[in-house]
């Protein structure tokens, strides 16, 4: 599993998380959701080694990793990040796009795993990527994250700008990616969609974990705090959609 353990960090003089404690699990879904600016992104960076902590430690699968550079991280342990934005190269092609994640040499069979939960991208491979609608974009984002072998995958926003349709099928494919066995911490906003489509979840606020479990949509309280009681009902939806999509 990979682990933060009391978690400091931040950016000059000023710490952004100050004292936090996430488990991911290989094979399993976990949700970190939080307004803007509460800090889940610093947190992603500290995972990823983009950061270092001030104070605390990330462990995976037994092995401190905290002093490792990102590219050992990725060679290493194989956590992997999804930036937000995608950060796709425009005039690139779809396929060269997704051959940058295959730097590692460890891509092999997850080409066809590539082809096979995207196949819109089949048809679009040599197209240049800067053409593509938002949600293709965020498939090839995904794609070239996959294509780096990872054991442990994070992803930043990966709803951000995208309509509630093509969301719920981004969501369907992050559920597919876990079911390999890939452990997937995805950072949202989009509160209700993520923790539906986890198994557990953390809520950041203030740069701590202000709630954590495998029932956070269950908690009405918690989710008016998001959106509002619309929200309510619309987390009671999502909440039944995330048990359907559970095996
Ligand atoms: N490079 C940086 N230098 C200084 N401060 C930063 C830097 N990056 C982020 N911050 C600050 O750290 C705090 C947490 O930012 P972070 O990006 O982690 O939040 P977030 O929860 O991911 O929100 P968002 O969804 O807006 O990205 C914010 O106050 C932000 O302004």
């Amino acid at each position: 599993m990979l682990r933060a353990e009391g978690v400091c960090a931040g950016y000059g003089t000023g710490d952004v998380l100050t004292g936090i404690d996430v488990i991911v699990e290989p094979g399993t879904v976990t949700a970190l959701v939080g307004a803007n600016g509460a800090g889940k992104t610093t947190l992603l960076k500290t995972l990823t080694g983009l950061l270092r902590p001030r104070r605390g430690r990330v462990v995976a699968d037994g092995r401190d990793v905290t002093e490792l550079s990102c590219s050992a991280r990725v060679r290493g342990p194989r956590i992997v990040m999804v930036p937000e934005g995608r950060q796709i190269f425009g005039s690139l092609s779809v396929e060269e796009n997704l051959a940058l994640g295959a730097w590692t040499g460890r891509d092999g069979s997850n080409w066809d795993l590539v082809w096979e939960l995207f196949p819109a991208l089949t048809e679009v491979r040599a197209r240049p990527a800067g053409l593509l609608s938002g949600g293709q974009q965020q498939m090839v984002a995904l794609g070239r994250g996959l294509l780096a072998a990872p054991r442990y995958l994070l992803l930043d926003e990966p709803s951000l700008g995208l309509a509630p349709l093509v969301v719920d099928s981004i969501f369907e494919r992050i559920r597919l990616l876990a079911g390999t066995g890939i452990g997937v911490l995805v950072v949202e906003q989009n509160a209700t969609v993520a923790l539906a489509a986890a198994e557990r979840g953390y809520v950041v606020e203030g740069g701590r974990i202000a709630d954590e479990g495998t029932d956070l949509l269950d908690k009405p309280e918690l989710v008016a705090r998001f959106f509002g009681t619309r929200g309510v009902i619309r987390g009671r939806a999502a909440g039944l959609g995330g048990q359907l999509w559970r095996r």
